[in-house]
């Protein structure tokens, strides 16, 4: 069968009633922080992966996490990136609205921004990783797993919108 990418999967794998019910459950703790827990979101990926700074004027050249914990920039996109997902765990019971939002996301970072996508994967590894560290009881191995699927089926969205809009390449070759 032909894809436009190598591995791409026909579809997002779907979640099941339970997995929903977790992921809801889970979410609600963690977005009681939402702001802390984005900041140390985005400062983890920014530090540990310095090539992701590119894309913001602010802090493209910061080093420093206390400095970036500063940066209103930052602040603003862990705001937005949460919320989005927000609106995504809100409405898992609806795939056209959960594809509709991650589609949005897609083309405004393909398009505006261009931002290469493997920075996607890359940041949802980080926030579970950010999770299971600040919410270890929230998140044993079982519960991690769905959020693995959950943040597959962004992936799968969000590149989708990115070949959508003619993005030449949607490959893992970028990191
Ligand atoms: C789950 C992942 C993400 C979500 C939900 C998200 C969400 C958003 C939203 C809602 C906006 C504003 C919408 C717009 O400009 O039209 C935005 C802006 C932006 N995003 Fe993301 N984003 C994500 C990941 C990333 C990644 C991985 C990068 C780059 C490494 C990135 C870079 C940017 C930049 C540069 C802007 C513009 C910032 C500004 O104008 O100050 N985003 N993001």
């Amino acid at each position: 069968m032909e894809h436009e990418e190598d591995d791409r999967p026909e579809r997002a794998e779907p979640l099941t009633d339970a997995e929903r019910e977790i992921i809801q459950d889970t979410w609600g703790r963690v977005y009681e922080n939402c702001e802390d827990v984005g900041v140390s979101v985005l400062i983890r990926f920014f530090v540990n992966f310095p090539s992701a700074k590119q894309y913001f004027s602010q802090f493209q050249d910061m080093d420093d996490p206390e400095e970036m914990e500063r940066s209103s920039q930052l602040r603003h996109h862990a705001r937005r990136v949460m919320n989005a997902i927000n609106t995504v765990v809100e409405n898992l019971h609806d795939p056209e609205k959960v594809s509709a939002v991650l589609g949005l996301v897609g083309k405004a970072h393909a398009l505006k921004h261009k931002v290469e996508p493997m920075y996607f994967k890359i940041l949802s590894g980080v926030m579970l990783e950010v999770l299971s560290e600040d919410f270890p009881e929230y998140f044993p191995v079982e519960v991690q797993e769905v959020w693995n699927k959950l943040m597959g089926a962004l992936y799968w969205h969000v590149t989708g919108a990115y070949t959508e809009v003619g993005w030449v390449q949607v490959s893992s070759s970028a990191v």
